[in-house]
């Protein structure tokens, strides 16, 4: 189904505050180097319209919201509705959230080019965002990419369900909620294959909207107003995860 167009974000919003690009992030992503501050910290990757980061940041004033959306025109439209609630707990990037989750990779090494000269490989630093320092990753209706061999492009890949896993804390959560029945029970496999210390997976129930905008992202509006049912699981982080190295296979079908 096609998207509906998106409104040019007003001119003279200035959306510096809000919207980061790839280079202008600090090197580790924390709550203190984006915010200043010590608050719990929880990322959305693929905002889409920011429909959840704009009503979330509201409503936990408490947290930090870091939105990653890799389609600029949907980043800035994201971070134009938190820079007309003037939200200080709240920003977006626009980009792409795989690499910044990536193991071990900084962004001088990235950018630096910068190889161990005997071995020819990349040198290690700290993955950008540490291990065990985010409160909630949140996955919104990912796209499908439905045909097999696309699906490596999944945001919910195997690399990236282990370096979601790895950036919760113990106790913190991740949220996937989707309409693609196959999407869905391929992930909760994979989770409980690649990282099982995050539990079994709990149900989220829907909530009644009380309003047109009422609901958790703009796409489960558009699935429960087409009478589309709605998977929705939170897990919860029960123990530190088990360090697997890259590339690792796994067993699953995917
Ligand atoms: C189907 S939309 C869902 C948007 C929103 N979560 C919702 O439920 O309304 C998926 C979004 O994820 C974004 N996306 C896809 N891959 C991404 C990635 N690797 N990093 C960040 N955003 C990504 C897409 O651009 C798209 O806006």
């Amino acid at each position: 189904m096609p998207r509906a167009s998106l409104r040019r974000p007003n001119p003279n919003l200035d959306l510096t505050p809000f919207l980061k690009e790839p280079e202008s992030l600090p090197e580790i992503i924390s709550s203190q180097t984006l915010f200043g501050n010590d608050k719990p910290l929880e990322i959305e990757v693929g905002s889409g319209k920011g429909l959840f980061i704009q009503t979330e940041s509201a409503r936990r004033p408490e947290h930090n919201y870091f939105g990653i959306e890799i389609a600029r025109k949907y980043a800035a439209h994201c971070a134009a509705r938190l820079a007309r609630r003037e939200r200080t707990n709240a920003m977006m990037l626009a980009g792409d959230a795989t690499p910044l989750f990536a193991p071990f990779q900084t962004a001088s090494n990235f950018q630096n080019n910068s190889f161990d000269e005997a071995t020819a490989t990349p040198i290690d630093g700290p993955p950008r965002i540490a291990s065990g320092s985010l409160e909630a990753v949140h996955v919104y209706f990912p796209d499908p990419w439905w045909k097999k061999r696309h699906r490596k492009r999944r945001v919910l890949s195997e690399a990236n369900i282990r370096q979601f896993s790895r950036a919760l804390k113990v106790g913190g959560r991740l949220h996937f909620w989707t309409d693609v029945l196959d999407y869905f029970e391929l992930t909760i496999e994979l989770i409980a294959e690649l990282a099982p210390e995050l539990g079994v997976p709990l149900p989220e129930t829907q909530r009644d909207s009380e309003h047109d905008l009422d609901y958790h992202t703009h796409f489960e509006r558009r699935s429960r107003k087409f009478g589309i049912p709605v998977y929705r699981v939170c897990y919860r982080k029960r123990s530190d995860s088990k360090v697997v190295p890259v590339g690792t296979p796994s067993h699953a079908s995917v």
